[in-house]
C-alpha cells in the first residue's frame, strides 16, 4: 500500500495528524537514563510509550543519532515505534549525485518515509522516488530564518524557488509518494503553497518550540487524507524538569497538540 493511504489510515484511525520528533539530544535526556547502554533508545522507548496513541508518525532526526552509538539506538527506537504501527518517518534531508544517491535511499529499507533536499535536482532524488511504497518529503520553504535566503529568491517567470520546487515535487509525483516540508512560521506561504499543489500532503514543522502558527499548519497540512504537523522539543522535552516521570509531560504534550491542531483541520 502506498506511503499517503497508511498514513491517511493511521490519522483516521487515531484522529491525529500530531509527527512526534524524536530528536534525542544526548544532552537533555533525564540523568538518570544515563546508566543505560543506550540512553537515547532508553529515552525513546518511554516517549513512545507515553505517545503513541497521539502519533500519526514518528520523525526522527538522524542528526541526533549520527555518532557512536547513535545508529543502535535509532535502529531500536525505528522498530519500537513501527512495532506500535506508527509509520516513521526519517528526517535526514538526503540528496547527492545519483550513485550515492543509491545508497542513500537505503536507509528506507528501516523507515517507512524521508525528507530529502532537492538542490541537486530530480536525478538525486531518482533513488528515493522510485521506492512506490515509501514516502518522500521534498523540502520547498524551510522554517529557519534563513529559509529566505535562497527560497525566496524570485525568478524570471515572477514566481519564487520554493514555489517552483513545489511545482516540480508535483511533477516528480508520478508514484504518488511525494509530499513537501513547508514550515509553521511562514503561514502565508503554507497557504500559497497549498493552493498550488492540491494534492501533495505537507510535512509542517515549526509549530512548538519554534513558535509557528497552528491553526495554519492545521489548515493547510492535509492533502488526500493525509499530513502531518511535527513537533519535536515541544513534545520530548516537555517534562525535561520533572526527573523520572518525564514522559508522562510528553504525553500530555502530544495529547494537547493533537486537540489544539484537531480544531481547524
Ligand atoms: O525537515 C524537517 O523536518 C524540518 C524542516 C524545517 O523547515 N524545519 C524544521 O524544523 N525541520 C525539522 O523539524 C524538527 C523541529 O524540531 P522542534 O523545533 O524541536 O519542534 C527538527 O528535527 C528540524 O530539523
Amino acid at each position: 500500500m502506498n506511503f499517503f493511504d497508511r498514513l491517511g489510515e493511521r490519522i483516521s484511525a487515531i484522529d491525529s495528524i500530531v509527527s512526534v520528533g524524536l530528536d534525542a539530544d544526548v544532552d537533555r535526556i533525564p540523568d538518570h537514563l544515563h546508566d543505560h547502554d543506550l540512553p537515547r533508545w532508553a529515552f525513546n522507548r518511554r516517549i513512545i510509550d507515553a505517545t503513541h496513541e497521539h502519533a500519526a508518525a514518528y520523525k526522527p532526526n538522524v542528526a541526533f543519532y549520527e555518532d557512536r552509538n547513535g545508529w543502535a539506538a535509532l535502529e531500536e527506537t525505528i522498530a519500537y515505534a513501527r512495532g506500535k504501527n506508527v509509520p516513521v518517518l526519517l528526517d535526514a534531508k538526503r540528496g547527492d549525485i545519483g550513485n550515492t544517491a543509491r545508497k542513500y535511499a537505503n536507509l528506507l529499507d528501516m523507515a517507512d518515509a524521508i525528507t530529502v533536499n532537492p538542490y541537486m535536482g530530480r536525478d538525486s532524488l531518482d533513488p528515493f522516488l522510485s521506492r512506490q511504497d515509501k514516502g518522500v518529503f521534498v523540502l520547498c520553504r524551510t522554517s529557519n530564518p534563513g529559509g529566505t535566503d535562497i527560497q525566496d529568491l524570485e525568478l524570471a517567470s515572477g514566481e519564487s524557488l520554493y514555489e517552483w520546487v513545489a511545482s516540480l515535487a508535483d511533477l516528480w509525483n508520478a508514484n504518488g509518494n511525494v509530499g513537501l516540508v513547508v514550515g509553521a512560521t511562514t503561514p502565508d506561504e503554507l497557504e500559497e503553497v497549498r493552493e498550488r499543489v492540491p494534492d501533495l500532503p505537507f510535512l509542517v514543522p515549526g509549530v512548538g518550540a519554534q513558535g509557528g502558527d497552528a491553526e495554519a499548519a492545521a489548515t493547510y497540512a492535509t492533502a488526500r487524507g493525509a499530513g502531518l504537523v511535527n513537533s519535536s522539543r515541544g513534545i520530548i522535552f516537555a517534562g525535561e524538569d520533572a526527573g523520572e516521570d518525564f514522559h508522562k509531560a510528553s504525553g500530555q504534550a502530544a495529547k494537547q497538540l493533537k486537540k489544539q491542531l484537531n480544531q481547524y483541520r
